[in-house]
């Protein structure tokens, strides 16, 4: 049901208007069988040449029933397809508007949240779950028909027999009440396998990103194929083997329920009930039709219960990704000077089988525009944690950040965060210019001049705004990276271990002349880096060590002090 309130949510007067159509060419449907036997049933009927019409030649008995019947065949043809198409067409809407939703909430939930969910299980949710709901959902024109047939043609078996009508309903109830027991525990396997398909996925992302490093051992490819990949293939596939024989049992048993009616009146049923063999055989062929019906809506209940275990997935996912409370319009920030975090602190959460979290704070540092800021520190320190708070990505814990004396508030993280740009160490690449910012006058001209300082002139270019290879060593990618982050020309900007695959001479261009040349336009610039040799460069190092900062200084003196603690 919840499938269909999603369908409801997304459009309402068009799922009201394909629910009407299928229940009326359900009830529709209802009146065939119906027709015929009324037909049937008149005296008259066969007596030769009585009630007998000619059409085009064709002799055509009880021609007003006859011509009902063909125009509730119409009916159906054009109501039951025009259901369908309206509801096929919704969920094709719906799987956009389910995706678009999802990608929307990526971009606004925060980096922490996105980080705690993991690329593997989104992925999961954006091809399998809303695939697999919108495939449930889209079955449903077909069972608001078979719903409504199945109510119609047992009400016309009420009128020719109450007896008969009661006794099929018993066993119809039966039968569902019956069928739920097994429906349940198939489910519960299906629910777990699909809590391991996001483990497959992982261990898939291992398989594909670990392929160089597999392919050079066959002991460590094996340990991975055991212990990791088929572990989890095997799980997945054992779960869904036992979920669905229960299924095809179950489902099987729910087949056969009208026939266990028909037998039932057959064998049972005609040792208590005075009944002519005319009813009877009206009431068989009854059920003989609306066996099609129920099985349609018994066969629906398994593949409810999967579109709602994708549902459930979804919800999960979006109740895991909150929307940060930002406001989603730019208010441009005014001009500033230092950027001040003041006692801050930031506790990542706690992960499984962890006693303690890392936390690192307290962090009090100021960061000028026109200098250089180094931070540095031993591996594992919180460098790139900090990178993450100065960049308004993870929120503080505890303390503020002030751009010059102004406290930065949640509602406004995002007009600050257009003044910051920086290369993570996982940074990505895009193939294009996408800052509309970037592409001012002449952006051509200087993308050109950096390919050419950067040797990469001959390697990719901008062609219709796009770079035409994005097949570049790792260092390349990198100088490529640095080139869009010097275009998108913002106030602050953060390399974290930005010259860490970069050969001596590109090292050297980005210390002694790119670094200067953007302190020279008044960034605020800081650099994460091990690279003692340019640290004569900083106008300030921040060292830290286990998530504290152990040392910051402006002057030659305290720049001494912090090289020779890490001497040390
Ligand atoms: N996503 C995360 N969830 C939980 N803890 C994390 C996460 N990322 C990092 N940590 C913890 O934070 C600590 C600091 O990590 P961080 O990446 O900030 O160090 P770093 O100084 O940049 O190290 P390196 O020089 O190796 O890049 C790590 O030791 C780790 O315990």
């Amino acid at each position: 049901m919840e499938a269909l309130k999603l369908f409801a949510k997304y459009a309402p007067n068009k799922t009201f208007f394909a629910v009407l159509l299928g229940t009326i060419a359900g009830l529709c449907y209802s009146a065939l069988i119906p027709i015929v036997m009324m037909s049937l049933a008149d005296d008259n009927t066969f007596a030769v040449g009585s009630s007998v019409t000619k059409l085009w030649g064709i002799e055509v008995t009880n021609s007003k029933f006859a011509a009902l019947f063909f125009v509730l065949c119409v009916v159906i043809l054009i109501f039951k397809s025009g259901s369908e198409i309206i509801l096929n067409r919704l969920a094709l809407n719906i799987r956009h508007n389910l995706r678009t939703e999802l990608y929307d909430r990526v971009q606004r939930s925060s980096i922490s949240s996105l980080e705690h969910v993991g690329p593997s299980r989104l992925i999961q949710a954006l091809t399998t779950d809303v695939s697999a709901v919108v495939a449930g959902a889209g079955t449903f024109p077909q069972i608001i028909t078979a719903v409504v047939t199945s109510l119609g043609v047992l009400s016309f078996l009420a009128y020719l027999d109450l007896n008969i009508f009661w006794f099929v309903i018993k066993v119809i109830v039966f039968g569902v009440v019956a069928y739920q027991i097994p429906i349940i525990i198939g489910t519960r396997y299906f629910s777990k396998a699909r809590e391991h398909q996001d483990h497959l996925q992982e261990a898939v992302k291992g398989l594909i990103g670990g392929a160089k490093e597999l392919k050079l051992s066959e002991g460590k490819k094996r340990a991975y194929n055991e212990q990791i990949l088929q572990k989890e293939e095997m799980i997945v596939k054992d779960l869904e083997k036992t979920g669905s024989s229960i299924y095809t049992l179950t489902g099987n048993f729910g087949n056969l329920l009208c026939f266990f009616a028909i037998g039932g009146i057959g064998f049972i049923f005609i040792n208590y009930h005075a009944i002519s063999l005319p009813e009877i055989f009206a009431s068989i062929m009854i059920l003989l039709y609306v066996s099609g019906p129920i099985i349609m809506i018994m066969n629906f209940v398994p593949q409810l219960a999967m579109t709602q275990i994708s549902l459930r997935k979804i919800d999960l996912l979006f109740y895991e990704l909150p929307p940060e409370a930002v406001s989603e319009y730019i208010n441009p920030v005014s001009s500033w000077q230092t950027v001040t975090l003041k006692d801050v602190y930031y506790n990542y959460p706690l992960q499984p089988n962890q006693s303690k979290s890392f936390v690192i704070g307290p962090v009090n540092i100021k960061i000028n525009r026109g200098e250089i800021t180094y931070i540095t520190g031993g591996n594992g320190s919180g460098k790139s944690t900090l990178a993450k708070l100065l960049t308004l990505h993870y929120e503080a814990s505890e303390g503020d950040i002030y751009f010059d004396g102004v406290k930065v508030v949640k509602e406004r993280l995002n007009d600050y965060r257009q003044e910051l740009s920086c290369i993570y160490s996982d940074y990505y690449l895009f193939d294009r210019l996408l800052d509309e910012k970037s592409l001012t006058e002449g952006y051509k001209e200087k993308i050109n001049y950096y390919l050419k300082s950067f040797s990469m002139d001959k390697k990719v270019q901008l062609k219709d705004g796009r770079f035409t290879t994005l097949k570049l060593s790792d260092g390349q990618r990198r100088r490529l990276a640095l080139i869009v982050t010097i275009i998108e020309d913002k106030p602050l900007i953060l390399f974290d271990e930005w010259a860490a695959d970069q050969d001596p001479m590109f090292k050297d261009i980005f210390y002694r002349e790119i670094l200067p040349s953007l302190k020279k336009k008044n960034k605020a610039i800081v650099v994460i880096s091990h690279d003692d040799r340019y640290f004569d460069l900083a106008d300030q190092m921040i060292i830290m060590e286990s998530g504290k900062v152990i040392g910051s200084g402006m002057d030659n003196a305290s720049k001494f002090e912090v090289v020779r603690v890490l001497a040390t």
